[in-house]
């Protein structure tokens, strides 16, 4: 079990423009992490996901051991790797004496050994009390080729291999030390589309195949939602929403975590009524009832976020039968494989649906969209 407690790491705002202006002004510290707290449970594959400069390699970084944090502490399968603990004496591992495994974007496999010699070198590099016998290193390495479908390619050299069979060795070499975490930073981002989805379920495979705890760190929010059993939603530094894949879809609490995961639309209104759950708001366009646990009073100002699949577009009308039914006039289709988006004119706004591309409905058409209560979000201004 990974366990972060109050994380902070700061930078000295000046450090990464010292080259473009030696006189620019000093600018105050960066608050790359800012008090971030997060669990893994055992065998658990956890993402870090957020835009650009949010902090997360940061985090990762601090795992492994190449950046000391400011404060808080790093406990994994509770052997204490960092501590700042005030008071009490601090602790910080270095990075080599972590035992993690580590896969970055660039795979950094050595180029003048054979396959085979790139898994079996941190084997044969363990320090005395810890060292493995040729024979077990010989079994280790091809047990874990084998399992990175890696097994027939043993002899060649590294450099002769496809950048998705490298990156295939950098994850058979931090496996091979059967580490208690597993750290990658954007494993799969220098490879190509295809490629990328095929390794994204290879590594969903070999990591639930072998139980392995994993920290993962993306921008990606597919790569994201296809391989995480948790996902913790990064902005400045912090943690803004932290969850289930389906949850953190369905149910964004801000505007932020809805925008950067998926498509959305999102409608500006005021909650007019409530009865338990059911919440009716008035919107520009019209009014909406929808199903929130959120406690927000008759009058406050909200956004209802409508993910593009939770509308269904239609040219006949239901009125009267189901609630939530807005009449409008499709501006624009465009056709994206295995489904269909309309985009439909309404009195002020445009709203963008997504479905089944066997319906196609031309510009111009008047339609009828439907939207299920369940499936609208109520999210707060921020
Ligand atoms: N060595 C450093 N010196 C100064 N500032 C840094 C340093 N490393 C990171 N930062 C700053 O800390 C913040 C977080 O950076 P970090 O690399 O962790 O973000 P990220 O979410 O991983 O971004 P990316 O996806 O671009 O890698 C950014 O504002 C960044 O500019």
């Amino acid at each position: 079990m990974l366990r972060i407690n109050n994380l902070v790491k700061t930078f000295d705002g000046e450090r990464r423009r010292r080259s473009s202006r030696a006189s620019a002004p000093r600018e105050a510290r960066v608050f790359a992490v800012n008090d971030v707290n997060f669990t893994v449970e055992n065998g658990q594959l956890f993402t870090l996901l957020g835009p650009s400069g949010c902090g997360k390699t940061t985090t990762l970084r601090s795992i492994a051991g190449l950046e000391r944090p400011d404060s808080g502490t790093i406990e994994v399968g509770g052997r204490v790797l960092f501590s700042s603990s005030e008071g009490k004496k601090s602790v910080n591992i270095p990075a080599n004496e972590r035992g993690l495994g580590m896969v970055f974007q660039s795979y950094a496999i050595w180029p003048h050994m054979s396959v085979f010699d790139n898994v079996a070198f941190p084997l044969q590099v363990k320090k005395r009390g810890d060292r493995v016998s040729r024979k077990e290193i010989s079994e280790r390495v091809m047990r874990v080729l084998d399992t990175m479908e890696l097994a027939a390619l043993a002899d060649r050299q590294a450099t002769k291999l496809s950048g998705g069979q490298q990156q295939r060795l950098a994850l058979a070499r931090a496996l091979v030390i059967e580490p208690p975490l597993l750290l990658l930073d954007e494993p799969l981002s220098n490879l190509d589309a295809k490629l990328r989805e095929s390794l994204r379920y290879e590594l969903k495979r070999v990591q639930r195949e072998l139980g392995i705890t994993s920290v993962y760190v993306t921008h990606d929010q597919v790569e994201a939602l296809a391989l995480s059993n948790s996902i913790a939603v990064m902005r400045d530094g912090n943690v803004v929403q932290l969850g289930r894949p389906r949850e953190i879809y369905e149910n964004p609490n801000c505007r932020f975590v809805a925008e950067f995961i998926g498509t959305s639309n999102f409608l500006s209104g005021n909650v007019v009524a409530k009865d338990g759950d059911r919440y009716t708001v008035d919107t520009a366009d019209g009014q909406l009832v929808l199903d929130s646990a959120a406690a927000l009073p008759i009058g406050t100002d909200v956004i209802v976020s409508v993910r593009p699949e939770a509308v269904e577009v239609s040219t006949t009308s239901r009125a009267g039968e189901v609630p939530n039914e807005w009449k409008g006039t499709v501006l624009t289709r465009a056709y994206l494989g295995d489904s269909l988006d309309h985009v439909v004119g309404l009195g002020k706004h445009e709203l963008r649906t997504r479905g089944n591309p066997s319906t196609s409905i031309e510009p111009g058409t008047t339609v009828y969209l439907r939207m299920d209560p369940a499936k609208l979000v109520l999210v707060p201004v921020d």
